[in-house]
């Protein structure tokens, strides 16, 4: 559902928000995408999307100067496994090299300078992935491990339905952003965290174990990643309202401080 913008010209800036695209074939021509459900979701938290093709080494900079805020999308393609010292499995699944090549090494200077993090499913293997984690290629095939993956031929809205709980650290971000220990929540990936990346802390499991959201403690800013989508019909979700709240929020945090102290770049 497009949220209708308020059109009030007194309307301050809003925060730059950064969604990497996908690097994916639509109708015979290679394209770069983001769904819709996440520029929604970015303007419901009261930032302006701004879509990444994908970036060079050189232009890294000039991004990070840019960035008030980084939203690390879901996608069908998995992070190559070679990141994380694997080999390809058979079969490999969809793959996005274009964007593991620069979203991999972004992660860490993002989260370096402060600027918030919102990461959502593959979002989160990334964010493992960039700080020395590794993950699991087919969770559904691990003893005691449920399926966390959807069919492609349901309807969306039953995709992206509720299809299990997680339970939420005690004490963590999410339950202070939730108030909340356990929360409904859809599942659409086969891959999952294996290594948990050392400066990252759990913030929620699935009864499986499987790990649903993580957090950097460590880092300067905002960082929360996800394994669910809060991205669908968020609006309506009051969950997902309190994350991207609390995540537009750490936006506007950081582009005062960084009008107010000149930070760029
Ligand atoms: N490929 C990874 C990540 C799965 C993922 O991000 N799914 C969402 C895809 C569609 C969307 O963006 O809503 C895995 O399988 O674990």
């Amino acid at each position: 559902m497009r949220s209708t913008l308020p059109r009030d010209t007194t309307e301050t800036t809003r925060p730059l928000i950064l969604l990497p695209a996908c690097r994916k074939s639509i109708d015979g021509t290679t394209s770069f995408s983001v769904g819709e459900k996440y520029i929604d979701a970015v303007r419901l938290a009261g930032g302006q999307p701004l879509l990444v093709p994908y970036a060079t080494d050189d232009e890294l900079d000039a991004l990070l100067g840019l960035a008030d805020g980084v939203l690390l999308t879901g996608s069908p393609s998995n992070v190559h496994p070679a990141h994380y010292g694997k080999s390809l499995q058979d079969p490999p699944g969809a793959l996005d090299t274009v964007r593991d090549d620069w979203v991999l090494p972004f992660i860490p200077r993002l989260l370096d300078k402060g600027i918030p993090l919102f990461a959502i499913c593959r979002g989160l293997q990334e964010l493992n992935v960039a700080l020395g984690g590794s993950l699991h290629h087919a969770v559904h095939t691990l003893p005691g491990k449920n399926d966390h993956r959807t069919r492609d031929d349901l309807p969306e809205h039953t995709k992206y339905g509720p299809a299990h709980v997680v339970d939420i650290v005690p004490g963590a971000l999410l339950e202070q952003l939730l108030d909340a220990t356990q929360i409904e929540v859809n599942s659409l990936h086969g891959q999952a965290i294996d290594r948990l990346a050392p400066s990252l802390a759990v913030e929620a499991n699935a009864p499986d174990g499987v790990i649903e959201a993580v957090s950097c403690p460590g880092a300067r800013g905002f960082s929360l990643a996800v394994q669910w989508h809060p991205e669908w019909r968020a609006h309506d979700n009051p969950h997902s309202r309190k994350l991207f709240d609390a995540f537009g929020q750490a936006c506007r945090d950081y582009q005062r401080t960084k009008t107010q102290t000149g930070i760029n770049g």
